[in-house]
């Protein structure tokens, strides 16, 4: 079990993005998680994947932190996978660097051995997402969180990418938490949906209540 105990964070010393936020993802659930733009959605998402460290708070999966050595059970995939690509290398380089991938899980993204010999730069978007999506699958990943995942991308790489992604999920029983403002996307895939806003909204109704959250 994911979970996120009282977590809050700033970027800047006068202003919260978020205050003593609690959440819990479990095995084989999908949770979607929809709201304004601005509102926190991405810098939560990087604070639970290990990205970004929590000013107070603690994430654990089943009880013990986990960024700090090995390979993250958590793992998260954004809206722009050139951004955690190096662009000098190679592709094939690139998933060396990671630790090597199973064949089996490429050929499912649809990544081929010739796709590996070029740079990210000559890959289209909906290739390279894949090819990242590949990577965050690693055995060890046992939770991945998707923000905004397929946004950028056209009808039917969206729909061939979630297809894999949701069969994978459903094998490996992975918990999953889905960012997206496309809430037919969300409702069509999740087994359960948040708002962010909500989610403030309790922590705060909860203090102000004088629960000790
Ligand atoms: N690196 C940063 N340094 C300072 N402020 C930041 C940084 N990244 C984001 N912010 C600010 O934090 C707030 C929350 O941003 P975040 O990207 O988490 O929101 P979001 O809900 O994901 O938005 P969107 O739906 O538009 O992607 C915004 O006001 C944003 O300007």
């Amino acid at each position: 079990m994911l979970e996120i105990n009282n977590i809050s964070f700033r970027y800047n010393p006068d202003k919260w993005i978020f205050n003593q936020i609690n959440f819990v993802l479990k095995p084989g659930e999908i949770i979607g998680l929809y709201g304004e733009s601005g509102t926190g959605k991405s810098t939560f998402a990087k604070v639970i994947a290990g990205h970004l460290k929590p000013d107070k708070g603690k994430v654990t999966v089943n009880g013990v932190p986990y960024n700090q050595k090995g390979r993250n059970p958590v793992q998260i995939i954004g809206q722009h996978p050139e951004k955690a690509i190096n662009p000098r290398w190679k592709m094939k380089q690139v998933l060396a660097e990671s630790g090597g991938f199973d064949e089996a899980l490429l050929e499912m993204f649809g990544i081929n051995q010739e796709l590996l010999q070029r740079y990210p730069s000559q890959l289209s978007g909906g290739e390279l997402q894949r090819f990242c999506l590949a990577r965050t699958m690693a055995p060890e990943t046992k939770f991945l969180i998707a923000d905004e995942m397929t946004t950028m991308l056209d009808t039917i790489n969206k729909a061939q990418i979630w297809k894999t992604v949701l069969q994978i999920v459903k094998q490996r029983q992975l918990g999953m938490l889905v960012v997206s403002h496309e809430l037919p996307l969300l409702n069509r895939i999740c087994t359960s949906l948040l708002s962010f806003e909500d989610m403030l909204k309790t922590n705060q109704e909860k203090k102000n209540h004088g629960f000790n959250i």
